[in-house]
């Protein structure tokens, strides 16, 4: 699986999939709102707390930490490729040539949060404040994460967005590698998970097509408890058909809110 990501361009993932007509603000059925307030939703309820938020398989984006930088004050943000890790050092910097403007997610958060628009700059100061650092991670590991990156109790939060089924030659391999962020995570913290249903490839850069092994709900719910996990709550979103762009064969997402046992 690794060899197909060494040619994995960071802003041409972007353009496909956060740009429009994907990530269309001002479409009432969009994808990106939906997920931007299913993530606001389960970080700001009131059972998601403590100290340490890790984002697992990054990439290059940033939407998936928006909310969460305001419930907690460190975040660790991982990926296995160096240029997507560069792509969020170039964020962080803030000295411009990154690939995306997150600006349009930063005030769709702020909207959510109840704040004006224009109070992006202070959430992406409160980001780029608690963003502690930017690590490998290799979630086919037993151990994801370099030893002594996190406290010996675990992270208290974590977060993982396309990432586990994006890398995963099959079923197995998703489940395995669930278990494995999972000894990440301090008993009762929570997993935030995102991911896509009934995908079977990406593209990944032009012409960089990237194997994907296509789950359905029952296979999600099942691997979560299959690797320590209590279902809390799982969300799914159907594509419409004219978000079939060519970029993926991708027919809906899921959010999954859970707790380690
Ligand atoms: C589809 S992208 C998801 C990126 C981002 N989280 C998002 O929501 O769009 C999958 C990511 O998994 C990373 N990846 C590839 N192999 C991995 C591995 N063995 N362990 C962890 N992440 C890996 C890739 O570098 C890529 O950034
Ligand atoms: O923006 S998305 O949430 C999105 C966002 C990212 C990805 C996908 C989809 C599907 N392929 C993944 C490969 F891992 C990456 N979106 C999913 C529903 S339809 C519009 C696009």
């Amino acid at each position: 699986m690794a060899a197909c990501y060494q040619k994995f361009d960071p802003a041409a993932y972007l353009q496909y999939n956060y740009t429009p007509p994907r990530a269309d603000f001002a479409r009432k059925d969009s994808i990106v709102p939906w997920k931007l307030a299913c993530l606001h939703r389960a970080f700001t309820e009131g059972d998601v707390s403590g100290e340490l938020l890790v984002d697992i398989g990054s990439g290059p984006t940033l939407y998936q930490v928006m909310s969460g930088c305001e419930v907690f004050n460190k975040l660790i943000l991982t990926d296995f490729l160096e240029v997507n890790r560069q792509e969020l050092r170039c964020w962080l910097q803030n000295e411009g040539g990154c690939s995306l403007d997150w600006t349009p997610y930063l005030e769709h958060v702020c909207k959510l949060e109840g704040k004006r628009p224009s109070a992006w700059k202070e959430k992406a100061g409160r980001l780029r404040h608690v963003i502690s650092d930017i690590l490998p991670v290799d979630v086919h590991c037993s151990q994801p994460l370099a030893p002594e990156t996190l406290p010996l109790a675990g992270a208290d939060c974590l977060v993982s967005c396309f990432c586990l089924e994006s890398v995963s030659p099959d079923l197995p391999a998703f489940t395995r590698a669930l278990g494995h962020i999972g000894k990440l995570l301090r008993p009762g913290g929570h997993l935030l998970l995102i991911g896509a249903l009934g995908e079977s490839y990406y593209f990944g850069g032009p012409g960089v097509r990237i194997p994907v092994v296509p789950l359905n709900e029952a296979q999600v719910c099942d691997s979560l408890k299959e690797s320590g996990y209590t279902l809390i709550r799982l969300e799914v979103y159907t594509l419409p058909q004219d978000m079939q762009v060519g970029v993926d064969d991708v027919t809906g997402v899921f959010f999954a809110k859970a707790k380690k046992e």
